[in-house]
């Protein structure tokens, strides 16, 4: 059936509120991320010099037989992303639309929404992926074990290992080592259920349809009952990992297919500098015209560096590790940067020295400034350890992170900002630490 029909498609969801507006109830679309999400929706974000989700769609496009990208949000697109869409559809040569969900309809309800449209070309499966994710999508491997495994199941899940403590952070999946089969899988657990956690990256058939439309069903008679008492409409919310994995799992209907290779979420903007190394890593191998190099008339380079090629730089700089500089961007003599992120057409003076930040489009800082921030890599003795996405303040205080600066940011000369975030268009006269400059 599979080779009949041989068609596939991909969809990246993603809940794209306008700008970083937020929905009621979960953080959706980049709360965690301003005031960066203010001037980019959160999955347009650069990662290692290109869009979050091109890394997912680059992936797509080298699957054999691929026929579609799908991408479902709630957010109203704009020049943006159709900019994207347009040039990624060019440069990758895949059809990709968006579709819009009139509200959050969750995980499971946006695809069950839109199940005419993905099922049209009749798919022998899809793809699924969450935006808000980085990783070397090992969706070829997915699709040869999904072909291994028969026909019975209807989706794949793709399962990493994580440490006893951090797994409470994700979904929990229990298998059967001997059939890789889904026993248990619970969403977020407050006790320690397993350390194999859900990459929210699937592998479905068409038959998963099939078993969100009972849940669909049934919650109907429930939305109409409220309707009737409250007058309230209620949204056809339907949670893939709670109201379909945890039913699914136990029938043979779900496998795991687990990857030693990387993989993280990317919550805040401080796992966005992580990813990016990931992703600059896995350059060498995908990518290597990607990565600058140490040449005459050129800055020194350390490790994996990123440069866009409409930035002038001095060669008096010394950039990376881990460092992506974006379009148009100015650097001057003697700067340092180092597990940064420079956007757009932001200006690095003379001397000055970036460190764990992100610096904003159309930034300046100024010379002999530093702007610094404090790592949140994952501890770097446990190798199944993940980035803590960690909320903006503990204990009263905000947690020491990197530094970002908003667009269009000017920091004075000779100052030092540490471990802060400065809200756009901010025109700073002296040292700030530990704040959040509104
Ligand atoms: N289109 C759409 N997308 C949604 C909706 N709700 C959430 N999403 C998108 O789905 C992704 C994950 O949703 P979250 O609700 O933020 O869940 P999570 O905390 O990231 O957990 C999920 O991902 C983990 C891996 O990163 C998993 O371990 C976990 O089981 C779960 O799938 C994000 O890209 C989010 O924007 C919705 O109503 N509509």
């Amino acid at each position: 059936m599979w080779h009949q029909r041989g068609e596939r498609l991909c969809l990246i969801k993603e809940t794209l509120p306008v700008y970083g507006h937020q929905h009621s109830g979960t953080e959706l679309g980049g709360t965690r991320f301003r005031p960066l999400s203010f001037e980019v929706p959160k999955p347009l974000f650069p990662v290692a010099g290109v869009a979050m989700l091109q890394h997912h769609i680059e992936a797509c496009a080298q699957v054999p037989d691929m026929k579609e990208i799908i991408l479902i949000g709630f957010y109203q697109p704009n020049d943006e992303l159709n900019r994207f869409i347009s040039s990624s559809q060019q440069e990758f040569k895949i059809p990709i639309r968006y579709l819009q969900e009139f509200a959050a309809l969750g995980t499971g309800g946006g695809i069950y929404h839109f199940r005419d449209q993905i099922l049209s070309g009749g798919p022998a499966a899809f793809f699924l992926m969450n935006a808000d994710v980085c990783s070397e999508f090992p969706l070829q491997e997915m699709l040869r074990f999904h072909r291994q495994h028969g026909e019975n199941h209807c989706g794949v899940l793709l399962g990493t290992t994580a440490n006893r403590t951090q797994s409470l952070n994700y979904g929990c999946i229990v298998e059967n080592r001997e059939t890789n089969e889904v026993l248990h899988f619970v969403e977020k657990p407050s006790t320690f259920v397993s350390d194999i956690i859900n990459c929210g990256i699937y592998l479905f058939t068409p038959d998963i349809f099939g078993h969100i439309g009972k849940v669909f069903q049934r919650n109907q008679q429930e939305r109409i009952q409220e309707e009737l008492t409250n007058g309230k409409q209620m949204p056809e919310v339907i949670r893939l990992e709670q109201d379909i994995f945890t039913t699914l799992a136990g029938q043979k209907k779900l496998l795991v297919y687990k990857t030693q290779h990387f993989w993280s979420q990317i919550k805040s903007a401080g796992s966005a500098i992580y990813a990016s190394r990931l992703y600059l890593k896995q350059y060498h191998q995908t990518h290597p015209e990607r990565l600058a190099t140490n040449r005459d008339g050129t800055p020194k380079i350390i490790g994996d560096v990123y440069i866009h090629p409409t930035a002038n730089i001095d060669p008096s700089a010394v950039l990376g590790p881990n460092v992506s500089i974006g379009k148009g961007v100015t650097i001057g003599g003697g700067v340092r940067v180092r597990e940064s992120i420079i956007l757009h057409g932001a200006v690095l003076q003379d001397h000055c020295c970036v460190l764990n930040s992100i610096v904003g489009w159309d930034s300046t800082v100024g010379k002999w400034a530093r702007v610094e921030g404090t790592p949140s890599d994952p501890n770097p003795n446990d190798p199944y350890a993940k980035i803590d996405s960690e909320t903006l303040f503990r204990d009263g205080g905000l947690t020491p992170s990197i530094t970002i600066l908003g667009c269009n940011v000017s920091i004075p000369s000779e100052v030092i900002i540490r471990n802060s975030i400065v809200l756009p268009h901010k025109d700073l006269n002296r040292s700030f630490q530990n704040q959040i400059i509104l």
